[in-house]
């Protein structure tokens, strides 16, 4: 499994997703993306639901960061919240399963360290999805194989920011000995650059190249 890491270091990572109410919303599309994503050299891919990573890995050999996103009545957490998320993405081949590891209460009250025992019981490694600083020595602390700053301003409580939070990035990189994965509005390839000078393991770039809308909306912007 150490060498899936070695095959992500220094590399891009792109995610590939389209929710029910976005217009790109199709596994075949999302398969066709990550063709994409991988002829223009990214080294992992980071993919939603067990449908779409089935169709993925028919069409790419990268590693797979899996997650499903699922909303609870009596929860805030929506990536990877509980066991049930978990056995559907062990129902694929994908090599990391990344879930919300924020310090937010996760639906049913499961606990952040069984979902861990039971992703390394299966043999995947384990990706920390957080928004602070703290959160991620957390992370680190309960056995993750990963952090990264994915949900950094998607809580309440952390920077909210529109680009990533290069000085978090660099914190993190030179504080903890659990490979950073940098993840969150990294817009250009001039962000990517900087999260990489940060002390960046890898990055992953989402919207910025798998979602058209946004990529247009950035433009018509500029026209403003
Ligand atoms: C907050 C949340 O739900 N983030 C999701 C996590 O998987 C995705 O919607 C993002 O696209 C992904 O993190 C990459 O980020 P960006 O699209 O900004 O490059």
């Amino acid at each position: 499994m150490n060498n899936v890491l070695d095959k992500l270091k220094g590399g891009l990572i792109v995610s590939c997703q389209a929710l029910a109410n976005e217009p790109l919303h199709s596994s075949f599309i999302m398969g066709r993306m990550a063709l994409a994503a991988k002829q223009g050299g990214a080294v992992g891919i980071r993919a939603q639901s067990q449908e779409d990573i089935l169709e993925i890995e028919k069409t790419v050999d990268l590693p797979i960061i899996g997650i499903v996103k699922r909303n609870y009545p009596d929860s805030e957490i929506y990536i990877t919240p509980t066991k049930k998320e978990i056995e559907e993405l062990l129902g694929t081949r994908c090599e990391i399963i990344a879930l919300d590891a924020t310090s937010r209460q996760r639906p049913n009250d499961e606990k952040m360290s069984d979902l861990v025992k039971m992703i390394h019981d299966h043999q995947r490694l384990a990706m920390a999805d957080c928004s602070t600083y703290e959160e991620c020595v957390n992370a680190q602390k309960l056995g993750f194989d990963i952090v990264s700053t994915t949900l950094t301003g998607y809580t309440p409580y952390s920077h909210q920011l529109d680009h990533p939070d290069f000085a978090l990035i660099k914190k993190l990189s030179d504080d903890l000995s659990t490979p950073v994965i940098a993840e969150g509005k990294i817009h250009t390839p001039e962000d990517l650059a900087k999260v990489f000078d940060c002390g960046a393991f890898a990055a992953v770039v989402g919207g910025a190249i798998t979602r058209p809308q946004e990529i247009t909306a950035r433009f018509v912007k500029a026209l403003q």
